[in-house]
């Protein structure tokens, strides 16, 4: 049996398009939020997991097993730093709790732009982001994707950011094996259901938009501007990038201690 696990969020549906249909009675496919789908890799819980690029960074003998991810090139929409004050003067940041990457990357930012160490506090999932007691706030996901309530002096797009100051690409997550699964045979699996996710995103935008209180044309604009699916060379140096930044921050989790 081969436990895969998925984002629960939006922007993994074109990523998993009929998936519990291609895979085999031996496979479950679980969905859950980035930081959960980190820890239950890396305790074992799970086989391979579309991961937060800052988790496969930890180097547990893991292994990106597909070309298909999350990532980005310009404006992502879904991660966004909202703040009550000028960024430059942010002294207390929420960081989302569904996140692991977009914590790291927003760090990272606020260091390599302004020089910045805010402390830090988490945004529990239930709680709104105009309750958190922060200067700023981080948000990922489906939340992250409405106008905001609070007054907010600033508002950055993560993704944007990071292609501004880097002229890279950003990777967010991509399906990543621990050691020892056994998981060739959900390769093909992987890049088939994004290839047929693709080439069905205006319907999968139809589907999930209202539910979600977007306009289809909205959400297969995010499927096909913001979001992009494709592991290459520039997003491997974007994720080379990243990696040395996170190192120089002291951001990279620990490998899990080996268990007997
Ligand atoms: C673009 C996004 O990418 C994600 C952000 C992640 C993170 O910050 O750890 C992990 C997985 C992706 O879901 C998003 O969630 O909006």
């Amino acid at each position: 049996m081969t436990r895969i696990g998925a984002v629960s969020y939006l922007n993994t549906k074109p990523l998993i398009h009929q998936m519990r249909d291609a895979l085999g009675d031996q496979d479950s496919l679980s969905l859950n939020l980035p930081s959960r789908l980190a820890s239950q890799l890396a305790a074992g819980d799970l086989d391979v997991a579309l991961i937060p690029s800052v988790e496969y960074f930890r180097g547990q003998k893991y292994r990106i097993v597909s070309d298909a991810v999350i990532a980005c090139t310009g404006p992502v929409w879904s991660v966004r730093l909202v703040s009550r004050v000028p960024i430059q003067k942010i002294r207390r940041l929420a960081l989302d709790e569904g996140s692991r990457t977009s914590a790291a990357l927003v760090r990272v930012l606020l260091w390599e732009i302004y020089g910045l160490k805010p402390e830090t506090v988490m945004l529990p999932i239930e709680q709104s982001p105009d309750a958190a007691d922060a200067d700023g706030v981080l948000i990922i996901g489906d939340r992250a994707m409405h106008p905001e309530h609070g007054v907010y002096e600033e508002i950055w797009d993560l993704g944007q950011r990071w292609n501004q100051h880097t002229g890279l690409p950003f990777v967010f997550a991509m399906w990543v094996a621990s050691e020892l699964a056994e998981v060739d045979h959900l390769v093909p699996i992987f890049e088939s259901c994004r290839d047929s996710g693709l080439a069905a995103v205006e319907s999968i935008a139809e589907t999930h938009a209202a539910a979600n209180g977007l306009t289809n044309h909205d959400l297969l604009r995010y499927f096909t501007e913001n979001l992009h699916f494709r592991l290459g060379s520039r997003e491997r140096q974007g994720l080379e990038r990243f990696r040395r930044s996170c190192d120089a921050l002291g951001l990279i989790p620990q490998p899990a201690t080996d268990r007997a």
